[in-house]
């Protein structure tokens, strides 16, 4: 896994290298901006191109000084640097670099006032006001500098983080914010560039090494870790060579109601291909033929017959939740499988049940998988204002119960029982469509049901399902929830070999 730095582990990070490199904080300062201009002269590699540099107090803003003489160095031809600073706050990293580049035969103005702004309508702003060490909302000065860089038609490129965005915290949509085309952030992404309100904010961002001590990035304490492909193939297990159904678990999928038994077989059909051993479906009668014709290889049990501890013994894991309606029987159901003793996932209207019954949050047995997107979020565990809000109110809860949260979204966090967040990258826009969430319970019920230990289970099962949209996502806009259930055994086979 990536951990993920607050800002003040990132300090930690400079200055650690700093003291094992013998460096200073400018060379840092350097090798940022020999970092970002390589992947910036990738990203936009006309030399002819109008490029504004809004240099902040800071480091940030030192950092656009040093950009804007690499860039001079590159051969880009229009180049002109503009220095704000409306506090008064100059930095001495900031003047330091400064004076280097005031040797240089670069146009350097000095923005007094808010009104002397101007910019290329087409050209590039590379905005370098605030990075990381925003420590407050900015004030009215900056909030219309902010405005009107937004209002420029230029494309802006932020350098580490736009100005305005916290890069962690809670980030209040009032606030005002560079809305930047493209992020080029040093060493990590920040953690909040996985928050749904940092999208007004950053359109895309891009990462450039500027080769801080991974070994001590590494070993810090840190809440968030970003999920890699090498992660997921150091948990997923090749099939054994001797090996039969039965070594792959039987998982029971309690699911469907007369109008949208298409739940039941998206995650039946998922828990299949994401290759449970036996896979049996509890539905209603009535959608016994579509189950025989659909998906012949799942076995089916009258949803009566689930009606004691006993009845569950013989199933691996147990999931239960999509499309089953928000019943009385739905909530006895889930009121058994909460005692029933079997690693389980509940999903969709086995949570809305819960949410109408909150005591039994408190009988939900360590090590179980809960799936909400947002509205069963909050609607189990209260309303919140903010997604850094619902994922603090996520890790308290794991922590206590001992249970995984699952909080689907763009990037899905999975929170594990010490209340660690992994973010899972994969996953595209086109996936957004109904059924989604059916086929995710079905991919993380089978891997529940080979014996993965739930977090596992949960983190490996978000990364199949993004996969498999974005291999499909490649050569078309839109993804059916049947397809990329289709396309799971690929995935697994690539994640494997
Ligand atoms: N490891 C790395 O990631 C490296 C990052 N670098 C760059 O350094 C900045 C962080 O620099 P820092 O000086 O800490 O902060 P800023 O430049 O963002 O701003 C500090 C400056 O601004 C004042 N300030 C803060 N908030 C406000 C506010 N709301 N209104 C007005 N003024 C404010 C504050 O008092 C300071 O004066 C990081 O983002 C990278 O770009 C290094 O270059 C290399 C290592």
């Amino acid at each position: 896994m990536q951990q993920l730095l607050t800002t003040e582990q990132m300090r930690a990070a400079d200055q650690h290298t700093i003291r094992r490199e013998q460096i200073t904080e400018n060379d840092l300062i350097d090798r940022a901006a020999g970092a970002f201009v390589s992947l910036f002269a990738v990203e936009y590699p006309d030399r002819n191109l109008a490029i504004d540099i809004y240099c902040g107090p800071g480091n940030n803003g030192a950092d656009g000084l040093v950009i804007a003489g690499l860039l001079q160095q590159m051969d880009y031809q229009r180049l002109i640097i503009h220095l704000c600073d409306f506090d008064g706050k100059a930095q001495p990293a900031f003047l330091v670099k400064l004076e280097w580049v005031r040797k240089k035969k670069l146009t350097i103005r000095s923005l007094g006032v808010v009104s002397d702004f101007e910019a290329f309508p087409n050209g590039i702003i590379i905005e370098a006001l605030f990075g990381s060490g925003l420590n407050k909302p900015l004030a009215r000065e900056w909030a219309e500098l902010i405005a009107l860089i937004n209002q420029s038609g230029a494309h802006i490129v932020s350098v580490d983080i736009p100005a305005g965005l916290p890069s962690e915290g809670v980030i209040n949509p009032d606030w005002p914010v560079v809305e930047a085309e493209l992020v080029i952030s040093f060493q990590r992404p920040k953690i909040n560039f996985f928050f749904p309100e940092s999208a007004t904010a950053i359109n895309g961002f891009i990462i450039a090494d500027i080769e801080l001590d991974e070994g001590f990035i590494q070993q810090q304490d840190g809440v968030f870790h970003l999920v890699t492909e090498n992660d997921i193939k150091q948990i997923i297990k090749p099939r054994k060579r001797f090996s039969h159904k039965g070594t792959y678990g039987h998982a029971l999928v309690i699911a469907g109601h007369e109008d949208t038994m298409g739940a039941a077989l998206l995650a039946s059909s998922a828990c299949l291909y994401a290759g449970a051993g036996l896979t049996t479906a509890a539905i209603p009668s009535s959608g016994l033929t579509a189950l025989n014709t659909a998906l012949p290889e799942v076995m089916y049990v009258p949803s009566l017959r689930l009606s004691d501890k006993a009845s569950l013994q013989s199933y691996s894991a147990i999931g239960a939740g999509p499309g089953l309606g928000k019943s009385t029987e739905t909530l006895n159901k889930v009121s058994l499988l909460l005692d029933a003793g079997k690693p389980l996932l509940l999903d969709a209207d086995a949570l809305n049940c819960l949410a109408q019954e909150k005591t039994l949050l408190e009988q939900i047995p360590a090590g179980t998988i809960l799936t909400p997107h947002m509205k069963e979020f909050d609607n189990l565990f209260g309303k919140h204002e903010s997604w850094w809000e619902r994922i603090e109110t996520a890790r308290d809860w794991t922590k206590r119960k001992q249970f995984v949260i699952v909080l689907k979204n763009q990037y899905t966090f999975t929170i594990n029982e010490q209340g660690k967040v992994f973010i899972n990258p994969t996953g595209n826009p086109a996936m957004a469509q109904g059924g989604m969430g059916d086929v995710l319970s079905g991919i993380i019920l089978a891997l529940l049901a080979q014996g993965y230990h739930p977090a596992q289970a949960a983190i490996t099962g978000c990364y199949i399902h993004g996969k498999s949209a974005d291999k499909l996502a490649r050569c078309q806009a839109t993804i059916r929830a049947s397809e990329l259930a289709a396309g799971i055994p690929q995935i697994l086979y690539e994640l494997t070999k």
